[in-house]
């Protein structure tokens, strides 16, 4: 920090000798007085005059004043158009990022003194010129380092979260993409300042830039040049301001970047604006199925999940489970939009009454993060690190339309972060998620999932990341809401133990399809499919004899659904027959409950 401040100090000498100069200027800079024509360094003129008289000190202290105040103009603009521009390509992706993308690319490789001798050359010399020729040639480099940022962020699992908890496109680039990608360029503007400025002295050097009689570096290192031999002192103070502030600069730059790249004036980013309360749209009718998904069917454009359809009823606990690729998150993720933007999904899914596919990005935000809200493996990514939790989940509240005046908004926020488990809520809030341990995180997510009271929580893999006794709590947990607060939850996993203390039902998944569906005890009893009765195999389940050798399943999963016509599992089944590789097997009622499904045609593992 010491040596940051220390690098940062002839800038900042410049800066704050440009701001004063009127105070600390001994004379008028452009004051000629030809009968003290070029004399050298004295008592009266600390760095003497030139040839028209006029006082060099005061000449460089407006010189910085012109340079910084050229340079900062330079740099708001350029900083302005590159990020948002950048931001935006990298929000879109897609055809409308290659477009910008090309554009960007173009500008970052024409030479940026040609582009401003050309503009400075059609439209006459003069400061607003300058500035205008200076912001063409910089703002390229922005837009690309903010597009790199927020193309690197669009997938994450912050951003779903966002777009689950109901913000809208603009908020999410305003107050999520904009931050982190204003960061980096900070950095860049910081090595940026010494280009400038050595931009505007040449220009002004090649008579195009700042024009005579206003004192300008570069202007001055002009009329000092016939004099170099003869009167030093006009050349030399002119040429070591730019030199040291084109180090200062970019020694700052290399400094700032080998940090963290984060601004310290970022850490005071905090949300402002409030969100105006939208309607909600009809809640579901009363009745049993609280959602329902019916022949799911995903690609990318290569199918990944097909004819997967399952039902979650008030008050029950639906765990879908597979090994890792088999198609879970996809399936429970799709009904809500909250896929990449290039999945296609067909088929149908009504929450209550009301059709989830094909809504508008309003409809769903009147759905997401109310009606239903969402847990992810991975709190740390789904958790903006700049926020505390009290904005966290104050934002989920006012997203709900829950929120009212600041106080009010953060007793809500205190009230779900008690019914989490959470102990001294107040003080939580002010922490940061960093601060936090896994198991907190994963109850912060659950806070942030409540916050709009939903029907239905999906929680995709809440566990996979604890340890065994922080998992059995939050399940424990997750229990507890379900018991009280009457939720239908879906939960994913590949951990049939982990669900098995908490489902009602259970999905089985392989391979982009379900291959077993039932009452939980029923499945795990009396499992349907050989792939089930593997999965069985491979885990510890409550009751099992002491010392029983847990067995693994022989080779990998299934690529995806398509992949034959046959089974997918079946070169891995130990019962396979010839027609197994032949026919696709499809989902069928088993005798022993109505509800308990197999897609298996030996009939049953
Ligand atoms: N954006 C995407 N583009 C292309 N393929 C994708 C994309 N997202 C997921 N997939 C593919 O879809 C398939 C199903 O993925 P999904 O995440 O639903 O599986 P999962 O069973 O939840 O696995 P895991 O437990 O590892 O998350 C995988 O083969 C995955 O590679």
């Amino acid at each position: 920090m010491t040596r940051t401040v220390l690098v940062a100090l002839p800038l900042v000498v410049f800066a704050i000798a440009g701001l004063l100069a009127p105070v600390l200027a001994p004379v008028d800079p452009t004051a000629v007085d030809l009968a003290a024509s070029l004399l050298p360094p004295s008592a009266d003129h600390p760095l003497g005059t030139d040839q028209l008289g006029r006082d060099q000190l005061s000449r460089i202290l407006y010189g910085a004043q012109i340079s910084l105040a050229v340079t900062a103009a330079v740099l708001t603009i350029s900083l302005t158009v590159g990020v948002i521009t950048g931001t935006i390509a990298g929000y879109l992706g897609g055809r409308a990022d290659r477009v910008i993308s090309r554009v960007v690319d173009m500008a970052v490789s024409l030479p940026g003194m040609l582009v401003a001798l050309a503009v400075i050359g059609v439209r006459g010399p003069g400061v607003v010129n300058l500035i205008i020729a200076m912001s063409l040639w910089a703002w390229a480099p922005y837009a690309r380092i903010a597009r790199a940022r927020v193309a690197g962020l669009r997938g994450s699992p912050h951003l779903d979260a966002l777009r689950l908890l109901g913000a809208s496109p603009a908020r999410v680039i305003g107050r999520h993409l904009l931050p982190p990608a204003l960061a980096p360029c900070l950095v860049y503007a910081s090595t940026d300042v010494g280009s400038i400025v050595l931009g505007v002295a040449t220009l002004s050097f090649l008579g195009l830039g700042i024009p005579p009689p206003y004192a300008e570096w570069g202007q001055m290192l002009i009329e000092g040049r016939p004099y170099l031999a003869s009167a030093w002192w006009l050349a030399y103070p002119p040429g070591i301001a730019i030199t040291a502030v084109v180090f200062a600069s970019n020694l700052l730059g290399e400094r700032l970047a080998g940090d963290d790249e984060r601004p310290s004036i970022l850490r005071w980013v905090r949300p402002t604006a409030r969100r105006r309360l939208a309607d909600h749209v009809p809640t579901a009718a009363e009745g049993d199925v609280v959602l329902s998904v019916q022949d799911l069917s995903v690609g990318y454009p290569q199918r990944v999940v097909a004819e997967v359809s399952y039902e979650v009823r008030r008050g029950q606990v639906l765990a879908i489970v597979g090994e890792s690729g088999s198609g879970k998150t996809t399936s429970v993720l799709a009904p809500f939009g909250l896929l990449d933007p290039s999945a296609v999904a067909t088929g149908s899914a009504t929450l209550g009454s009301g059709e989830l596919m094909g809504l508008t990005p309003h409809e769903r935000r009147l759905v997401n993060g109310r009606r239903v809200g969402v847990v992810f493996q991975d709190s740390l990514a789904v958790l903006n690190p700049l926020r505390t939790i009290g904005a966290h989940v104050d934002e989920a509240v006012r997203n709900a339309g829950r929120g009212g005046r600041r106080a009010a908004t953060r007793r809500v926020t205190e009230e779900l972060l008690r019914l989490v488990g959470l102990p001294d809520p107040a003080a939580l809030a002010r922490q940061f998620p960093h601060q936090l341990s896994g198991g907190m995180r994963q109850r912060v997510q659950i806070a942030i999932a409540l916050a709009g009271e939903p029907e239905l929580l999906v929680a995709d893999e809440p566990t996979s990341a604890l340890d065994v006794t922080v998992q059995a709590q939050l399940l424990d947990l997750l229990g507890r809401l379900r018991d009280e607060l009457s939720m239908s939850m879906i939960v994913v996993s590949h951990d049939l133990a982990v669900v098995s203390r908490l489902a009602d039902s259970v999905a089985v998944m392989y391979a982009g399809r379900i291959v077993e569906s039932g009452p939980l005890t029923t499945v795990i009893n009396d499992p349907g499919h050989p792939y089930t009765r593997g999965l069985l195999d491979a885990v510890p389940l409550p009751g099992a004899v002491p010392g029983t050798r847990f067995r693994t399943m022989p080779g990998r999963p299934g690529a995806g659904p398509d992949d034959s016509s046959g089974c997918a599992f079946a070169p891995r089944c130990p019962i396979a027959v010839t027609a197994c590789t032949n026919d696709r097997p499809v989902l069928k009622v088993l005798t022993s409950a109505a509800t308990h499904r197999s897609a298996c045609s030996r009939g049953g593992a």
